[in-house]
């Protein structure tokens, strides 16, 4: 019986979607994840956590090295969960990508040879990032400790530098975080009740590479008093640069970073940026691909696809401010885009009229509600860019009622875009291509952007 602590040696046979190397052992088989080893490597490990059905060990010593390893760049690399990939060349993380796309459309989305693009390479592999996110705790003799979750815990190794967020806003965190050491609130406390002073839960900079606009959210698990909102102001306001700063209010217990009620601080509440030739506005905690340089050439590519033929009526789905809409409404067609936050929704609509777009209408719905609305009307195309989780099954029978003649789809998760693409191809939909875009270097995150359409039999 296998049993923490115990020693192996093991030969790594690939990695999974955190960057993780993945090998078998003993004679059931139990799968072991291996934070730092690569493909190929063969090591001594440790195994460190034993679950039912998988272990996660800890490399003793490796005798071997992978021919695609390098130096990790960041101090961090190990201890942080950000960016797993790091030791991996760039090259061969693209290829990884690639895989990981096609092995998930044969296993979950059941087909048998799925046309697989290379991987896009990200025009930056460092520095790409135009937000950082920050959870904020208090801990044993520190009242406010910021930076990134461990890998599989939500404990913080202390931020020290991020080398793929931009480096403006890397020196601005910095700042932020000596300016907020010096109010009275803390950070939220991990286990067990947080004391009064202790409200911080997150902070958030994003800063646009166009206009170099520069934003700050803190998050707050309460309301801050007038008194403390006085202290925040004065501490922030002497940070030179910011362009804006609100308080954003989540009483919520969850993990989700954003409440619904922000106390603008100063300065402004939205940023600007650019796009290929578009500009966008939106605000601090709006969704915003984190990579605009690679968001503009997805935008391009999904839009290249989707007005193949110029379809007259495109349907869009989780529009989110906009940013792809634009792309898509260069070909003149009308476009009905759907989004449930209902702020995003405005956005669209100003977006729009900012770039001199018409034939737009938004719709603030979630899709699953609109959706048996909206599939009694004919679309050419309809493209849908879904949050991890993917489509609800009811957003599929719609599309499968809607029966436009090409859906592009563009996702963030593999597994959930395998399922979705087996359910519409179970409705009489084929999958013609799928692209992935390397939107998160160093992460082993995967964009892509697929191509169906329904079959003519
Ligand atoms: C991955 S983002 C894509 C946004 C946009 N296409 C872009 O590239 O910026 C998903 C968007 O879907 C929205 N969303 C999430 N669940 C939704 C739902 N059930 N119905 C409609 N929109 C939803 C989110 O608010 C978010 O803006």
């Amino acid at each position: 019986m296998m049993k923490q602590g115990d020693i192996f040696r093991v030969k790594i046979d690939n990695l999974n979607g955190e960057g993780e190397g993945v090998a078998r052992i003993g004679e059931e088989g139990l799968v072991l994840f291996v934070p730092g080893a690569l493909a190929g490597e063969e090591a001594e490990v440790r195994l460190v956590t034993k679950k039912k059905n998988y272990g996660v060990a800890k490399v003793v010593k490796r005798f071997c090295d992978s021919p695609h390893r390098v130096k990790p760049r960041c101090a961090s690399f190990g201890r942080c969960g950000g960016c797993a990939l790091q030791h991996l060349s760039y090259g061969a993380q693209l290829s990884l990508k690639k895989k990981t796309l096609a092995d998930a459309l044969t296993r979950i989305g059941g087909e048998r040879e799925p046309r697989v693009f290379d991987c896009e390479p990200s025009p930056s592999e460092w520095g790409y990032r135009n937000k950082a996110s920050l959870p904020v705790q208090s801990a044993a003799g520190e009242c406010l400790r910021a930076g990134f979750y461990k890998p599989r815990s939500h404990d913080i190794v202390p931020y020290r530098g991020c080398d793929i967020v931009a480096p403006e806003i890397d020196a601005k965190t910095k700042e932020i975080l000596s300016a907020l050491r010096g109010t009275r609130l803390c950070g939220v406390r991990l286990n067990g009740k947080s004391a009064e002073r202790e409200t911080i839960r997150e902070i958030v900079v994003r800063r646009a590479r166009f206009t170099g606009e520069t934003l700050l959210a803190v998050i707050c698990r309460r309301a801050p008093s007038s008194a403390e909102l006085k202290l925040l102001r004065g501490a922030l306001r002497e940070i030179e640069g910011l362009s804006g700063a609100v308080c954003n209010i989540n009483e919520s217990p969850g993990n989700f970073i954003w409440g619904e009620k922000s106390v603008p601080l100063f300065g402004k509440e939205t940023m600007r940026e650019r796009l290929g030739k578009f500009v966008f506005t939106f605000e601090a905690s709006s969704f915003f691909q984190v990579n605009s340089e690679q968001a503009a050439k997805l935008y391009e590519y999904a839009a290249s696809l989707a007005l193949e033929d110029l379809p007259r009526e495109i349907l869009e789905l989780y529009a989110g401010v906009g940013g792809m809409t634009a792309f898509l409404a260069a070909g003149g067609a009308k476009i009905t885009a759907v989004e449930s936050w209902e702020p995003a929704a405005k956005y669209i609509a100003c977006n729009a009229e900012a770039n001199g777009i018409k034939k737009i209408t938004p719709l603030a719905a979630r899709v699953e509600e609109a959706a048996s609305e909206l599939s009694k009307k004919n679309y050419g195309t309809v493209v849908l860019d879904p949050p991890r989780a993917g489509c609800d099954e009811k957003v599929v029978a719609a599309l499968l009622k809607i029966a436009a003649e090409r859906i592009v789809y563009v996702s963030c998760n593999p597994a959930t875009l395998a399922r979705d693409i087996k359910r519409l191809a179970e409705g009489g939909y084929e999958l013609v291509h799928a692209k992935p875009f390397d939107m998160f270097p160093q992460t082993g995150h995967v964009e892509t952007v697929v191509l169906m359409s329904r079959d003519k039999d």
